[in-house]
């Protein structure tokens, strides 16, 4: 209203009574549009500048590639990188690259920050005068990145500078220096709107003489009605003070988030990697590792970090394909709910600490070694075997890297045999005798043979192979797993490819097994360089600073940021995983207990504990749900009662009027959804979403073939993180028994949605007249 007022008076000159309120609206609103247009021409003229600037830089840094002295090639490597990163970024084409304008009060003192802007918060004493007016003092515009004016004026704020957070922050009960908060919509160089929020309503505030104009009913809801696809959009332009508070956190030990569905924790998160790049860019050289729980959500994601200027330096990776760094596998299938328990399971970790061991003995491990030393044929027989293994596997480290004292045991038993030792009794000699011994052993092709058969070079993947046989793994899992998971496990173990859980499995082994020592590979040699004799003279070519940053990315294994997306879904197992390539780092944990897919909580929660140990934990709460209109969240809200009794929902920011739709098979379940899914296609422009049990994933992709790629059927642990304009939740009851944790499945697909959401039910559902299966039902 006051807003409304503000305007009105703004404009009171304009006043036609033939036109009406709405073309003194509009006239305001054009007028606004070209003062944002003027600034945003301004802006890009002196990015060309800036872009102009770095290639000359780059150019420069070529030519001096001919002095060719090692510290001008050293300095010409650092420009080109430096340069090369500023010129990608400028020519990054952002969409809507300004977003936003907060016009503010004369601060409490007249200091200013390295951006140019002042730095008080608070306006001074005089600021607003007794009258209730005010003059604005500064006009600041946010966007994705900074750009100074030639006079190292601030032309736009970098949206992750302390003079930027007011824009978040400022709210009409603390509106700190704030009177106008504007968000600047656009597309390519183009302003195509503006919307204003007031902080201070009750004063009237002057910029240059003229009466501050308002305009529009504020950002928020313009960004939340808009049709999704199948990209998550950034939420620069409108992240609300709660989030900001998370994003803005100084990087303590661990962050630690919590919010129900749709409070934007995975929109946070990824604000979050972005600002902390560009707080702290040398410590967080190291890399962000951002953990997210499937492959589709992470294509989901991948496109906002680029949006918001930050690339090279986050890894997003999904759960499954984490270890690809160490065991080279990635997964592609899933367990069932009681295999996945187990696999999960930190009990696991002593099974596969058994089954390293185990797996060094095959059935067909060699009994005997026979060689021919010093003119004697020589040779240890099974006992002797079985008592060296023994005293070396006595030993903790990990079994490859056991193998060398191995093989020195066998030279020892063997060297006793051969009765030298007691024929020579001069030191010198002996030792002398005793290398050549040696050497002439492991030059023999039988002893390297039987080495490679006896204590064979352990894969995790071999290990994980070895536990498919059921027998063996039983032994290796007694008094650990019953029969019947030994069984379960055995079995899921012997299909072709690997599952989501047998990653953390394979990533155990590889610190069990460790990694053998290898040469380093030297370069090809260039035959023609041999004939020359050239490469002796030429000195290897050095990596340059680029090359070198590439090679480190690709080859890193810890970083010095994890943030870890959907925790509560993390197993113990998975969590020992994460917590290996975070060692040293700062975290940032986001999820939600009321959607976890795992079924024993409490234990998936002590191995977040143990993963993240000792370090202090700074806790967030998130509260309000921007996906879901009210009318679903009510009934996502009758799942949740169910599932946790007494947990709070976060409240719906908005309502639609439109009521979730409960439909009934009548002929087929294929044709029910199917018909339903065109129908929503119908209603809405963005994407619809079909969510079903697991194990009808394949047949609920053949349903809707030929309905364009709109549409996607998923099944219910996919639907996870997600979302879309309109969903069809197919047999709540189907979903509810896949898995103990089924209630909690059902509570996150049944929160997919921004519009609208159609429930199917079949006769297991139970649904009453109307078509209301009984979970859903008061
Ligand atoms: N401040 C905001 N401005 C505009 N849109 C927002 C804002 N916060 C969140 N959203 C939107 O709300 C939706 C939900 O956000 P997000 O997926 O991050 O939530 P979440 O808490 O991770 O949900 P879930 O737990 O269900 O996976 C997204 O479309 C996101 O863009």
């Amino acid at each position: 209203m006051a807003a409304q007022a503000q305007q009105d008076s703004a404009v009171d000159s304009e006043h036609d009574p033939v036109r009406g309120d709405s073309a003194r609206e509009d006239s305001v609103r054009d007028r606004e549009i070209d003062v944002e247009q003027a600034h945003l021409d301004r802006v890009y003229r002196r990015l060309e500048e800036k872009i102009h600037e770095a290639e000359f830089l780059m150019h420069d840094a070529a030519q001096r590639g001919h002095v060719g002295t090692p510290g001008a090639l050293a300095e010409r490597d650092a420009q080109v990188f430096r340069a090369g990163i500023h010129l990608n970024r400028l020519n990054n084409e952002f969409e809507d690259f300004l977003f936003g304008r907060i016009d503010l009060l004369l601060g409490k003192d007249g200091k200013k920050g390295p951006d140019g802007a002042y730095t008080a918060v608070e306006p001074a004493e005089g600021a607003l005068r007794p009258d209730g007016t005010a003059d604005i003092a500064e006009t600041l515009h946010i966007g994705r990145i900074g750009v100074l004016d030639e006079d190292y004026a601030p032309l736009v704020i970098d949206w992750r500078a302390p003079a930027a957070a007011p824009f978040y922050r400022s709210t009409p009960v603390d509106p700190g220096r704030v009177v106008r908060r504007r968000v600047i919509r656009s597309k390519g160089r183009r302003v195509l709107g503006v919307e204003d929020d007031l902080m201070r309503p009750e004063i009237t505030a002057r910029l240059d003489g003229e009466e501050l104009a308002v305009v529009g009913d504020g950002a928020l809801m313009a960004a939340l009605g808009q049709a999704r696809t199948h990209s998550m959009r950034d939420i620069v332009a409108s992240i609300q003070a709660e989030q900001d508070r998370v994003i803005r956190a100084p990087a303590a030990s661990v962050t630690y988030v919590e919010g129900g569905p749709g409070t934007g924790k995975t929109a946070v998160a990824l604000h979050r990697a972005a600002y902390l790049l560009y707080q702290d860019r040398r410590r967080y050289a190291g890399g962000i590792l951002i953990v997210s729980p499937t492959p589709l959500l992470v294509a989901y994601t991948e496109g906002v970090l680029p949006s918001l200027g930050e690339e090279g330096q986050v890894a997003i990776r999904a759960i499954g394909s984490l270890a690809d760094d160490a065991a080279g596998a990635e997964a592609t299938l899933y367990d069932t709910p009681a295999t996945a328990r187990v696999k999960g399971s930190s009990r696991m970790l002593r099974v596969l600490r058994k089954a390293a061991r185990g797996a060094l003995e095959p059935a067909d491990s060699p009994t005997l070694l026979r060689v021919v030393a010093f003119g004697r044929r020589l040779e240890l027989e099974a006992e002797e075997l079985a008592g060296i293994r023994r005293t070396v596997l006595g030993g903790t480290a990990p079994v490859n890297l056991l193998r060398p004292r191995a093989r020195r045991l066998l030279l020892d038993a063997l060297w006793e045999k051969s009765g030298a030792a007691a024929r020579h009794t001069d030191p010198e000699l002996a030792a002398e005798l005793r290398s050549s011994f040696d050497e002439d052993v492991s030059s023999e092709d039988s002893f390297t043979a039987f080495l490679d058969a006896w204590w064979p070079e352990l894969t995790p993947a071999a290990v994980l192979a070895a536990m498919a046989d059921e027998r063996r793994l039983g032994r290796w899992a007694r008094r650990v797993l019953n029969p019947g998971e030994v069984r379960k496990v055995a079995r899921s173990l012997r299909r072709e490819g690997y599952s989501v859980h047998d990653i953390a499995l394979l990533d155990e082994l590889q610190a069990i097994v460790g990694t053998p020592a290898r040469p380093r590979k030297r370069r090809e040699a260039d035959p023609l360089d041999q004939l020359t004799g050239l490469e002796e003279l030429m000195p290897q070519r050095e990596e340059t600073q680029w090359e070198r940053a590439e090679r480190l990315a690709q080859e890193r294994t810890e970083y010095a940021h994890v943030i870890v997306d959907e925790a509560q879904d993390l197993t113990p197992m998975q969590w020992r995983m994460v917590g290996r390539r975070g060692r040293h780092a700062t975290w940032t944990v986001v999820g939600d207990p009321a959607q976890s897919s795992w079924s024993d909580p409490d234990e998936a929660a002590a191995a977040r504990d143990e993963a993240l140990g000792t370090r202090p934990r700074r806790r967030f709460e998130l509260t309000v749900n921007y996906r879901n209109p009210a009318e679903i969240a009510e009934l996502a809200a009758k799942v949740l009662a169910l599932a946790m009794p007494g947990s709070p929902s976060p409240s719906a920011v908005r309502s639609t009027g439109v009521r979730p739709r409960f439909a009934v098979v009548e002929d087929s379940l294929a044709g029910t959804v199917r018909a339903e899914a065109a129908r929503l296609l119908g209603l809405v422009d963005g994407t619809v979403g079909v969510v079903v049990a697991m194990d009808r994933r394949e047949e609920a992709r053949r349903w809707l073939a030929g309905l364009g790629d709109r549409v996607v059927a998923l099944g219910s642990l996919e639907a996870k993180g997600l979302e879309y304009d309109a969903t069809v939740v197919v047999s709540p009851a189907e979903i509810a028994d896949e898995s103990p944790a089924g209630l909690r499945v059902l509570y996150v697909a049944l929160t997919r949605a921004t519009q609208q959401l159609t429930v199917v039910s079949g006769e297991r559902d139970e649904p009453d007249a109307s078509g209301v299966p009984d979970l859903l039902r008061d």
